[in-house]
């Protein structure tokens, strides 16, 4: 697992490590590690034209202490100062090694030497920046992103919230984000994490004073070690039932999207309630499942029976004779991920009653929204989720006491009393009719197998994230082509132990 903490744990960590080691030490060591992926980037450090963009805190110091270690090897090292402060030692080091610097104003925007630039260093703020950046250093993240040479952000690019990947107005677009000590919670999460580019860890010894991380990042193998592997004993029960109360007659996709996510995924038996209409197209897709006629506005009967896991909501209706099936669904002790209609009901005529029951489940309860539904669940805007999701997955797990995992450019799970988990697979590709109901299946899947609701979250956003990619070589995708890909993106996972 990849890990970030957030700037005030960072801070803490600093201050009892500086007091540890002689001054400068920190900056030292992240500027050496800064310096050598730079010159990792260039073709050959002797000859090269750098150009640093360089804010008036530490930030800029390890821009000018790496750009001095590029000069000391015979780079043209060029500093355009911003903002009001100086990093003093940096900038003597500087110019020592025979790099030059110069204050920034609007008026030589045209003639920086930033288009001739083969790297472009973005040290203009780190964690210690707050909201959006100001002049010059927007006018200047706007050059850089226009400029031709790749881009190097010190720590993190500049404008982006360190702690919640928020950017608001410009922010700089890198190509490698070279950060120190940890990752920043902003580098795992878009908008921020699309403007990090590759992400590079430079050790500065900060380990052990880092507590448990915020946030983790799953890795191939960290997703491998959880994937469930059934031996040659198994059998179908063993492998685990999931029964589907997804889709209606009036949107049978839904079903036919949710119960093929499943089987793809791989579980024992899926097995599926639902009316006539969509029974019977369920099963000329999927003859595999097993069916029955189960008609939420009719029937009294709603349990789910003997089943290992249940997934409710998508394309299922807002009825009051669905609430009620969610409600016998929410009664049961299994493992029960809601999704789409289902968590609409929790905000509709009779939702305090379900949303009551929701906080005192024990067993495995997950809810998936997109932003949109979280907002309604959460009475929040839009906007705003989109903008900080980690705050709101987080605010939606506190609210109902379960996992909950929300959808979208970056998919985080929140889960009580554990680090967020951010999903790093995925492509915008993916945001198209359908892909939420195979979602929504792919996790039921994995629920029924048996892993908890959040490694089931992970292991599901995961291959589905992968499956998108997969599927048509990074071409358009529609939500049934995810189905093919997943056994593939299953299989890749297997092969990363
Ligand atoms: N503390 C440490 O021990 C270490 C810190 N390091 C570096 O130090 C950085 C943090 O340095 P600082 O605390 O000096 O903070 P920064 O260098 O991130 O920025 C602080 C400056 O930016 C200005 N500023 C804040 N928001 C702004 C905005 N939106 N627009 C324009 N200006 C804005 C502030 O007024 C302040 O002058 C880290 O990100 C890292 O790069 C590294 O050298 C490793 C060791
Ligand atoms: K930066």
């Amino acid at each position: 697992m990849l890990s970030a903490h957030t700037v005030s744990v960072v801070r803490e960590a600093e201050s009892a490590l500086m007091a540890r080691v002689p001054d400068g030490t920190l900056m030292r060591r992240a500027a050496t590690g800064l310096a050598a992926e730079c010159a990792r980037l260039l073709p050959r450090v002797y000859g090269a034209r750098v150009v640093l963009l360089v804010g008036g805190g530490d930030n800029g110091g390890d821009a000018l202490y790496a750009g001095a270690n590029l000069a000391a090897r015979g780079a043209s090292v060029h500093a355009l100062l911003a903002g009001r402060g100086l990093h003093q030692d940096g900038a003597i080091a500087l110019r020592a090694a025979g790099g030059r610097t110069r204050w920034f104003t609007d008026a030589m925007a045209d003639e920086t030497d930033l288009f001739d630039a083969d790297l472009i260093v973005d040290g203009l703020l780190g964690i210690g920046g707050r909201g959006g950046l100001r002049e010059p250093h927007a006018t200047l993240a706007l050059l850089a992103a226009n400029a031709p040479a790749p881009v190097v952000a010190v720590d993190l690019p500049s404008g982006v919230d360190a702690d919640t990947g928020e950017v608001s107005g410009h922010a700089v677009r890198a190509d490698v984000t070279v950060t120190f000590g940890t990752h920043k919670p902003g580098l795992f999460v878009d908008p921020g994490a699309d403007r990090a580019g590759r992400i590079h860890l430079v050790d500065i010894g900060l380990a052990p004073e880092l507590p448990g991380p915020a946030l983790v990042r799953p890795q191939p193998v960290d997703i491998a070690s959880l994937l469930p592997v059934h031996g040659a004993e198994t059998d179908k029960y063993r492998r685990g039932v999931l029964e589907i109360r997804a889709g209606s007659d009036r949107y049978r996709g839904a079903a036919v999207l949710c119960v093929g996510g499943a089987l793809r995924t791989g579980v024992g038996m899926v097995r599926y309630g639902g009316g006539l209409r969509v029974v019977d197209q369920v099963l000329s897709q999927w003859p595999e499942t097993v069916a029955r006629l189960l008609d939420p506005q009719s029937s009294t009967d709603l349990s789910p029976g003997r089943a290992s896991a249940v997934v409710i909501g998508s394309g299922r209706g807002t009825h009051p004779a669905n609430s009620d099936e969610l409600y016998s669904v929410l009664e049961s002790d299994l493992p029960v991920l809601v999704d789409a209609d289902g968590l609409t009901l929790l905000t509709g005529d009779g939702g305090a009653a379900l949303a009551e029951l929701l906080c005192e489940r024990t067993a495995h309860t997950l809810l998936t929204p997109h932003a949109g539904e979280l907002a309604r669940l959460m009475e929040a805007d839009r906007g705003d989720v989109e903008a900080r999701r980690l705050e709101h997955a987080a605010r939606a797990r506190d609210r109902f006491g379960c996992t909950v995992l929300l959808k979208g450019s970056t998919t985080v799970i929140a889960h009580p009393g554990a680090p967020v988990v951010v999903n790093p697979t995925g492509t915008p590709l993916l945001a198209t009719a359908g892909t939420g109901d195979v979602l929504s299946g792919a996790v039921g899947a994995f629920l029924a197998s048996g892993l908890p609701a959040r490694e089931a979250a992970m292991c599901g956003a995961y291959v589905h994230g992968r499956a998108a990619t997969l599927a048509r070589g990074g071409a358009p995708i529609s939500a049934s082509d995810l189905l093919d890909a997943l056994p593939l993106a299953i299989q890749e996972a297997h092969r990363a132990v």
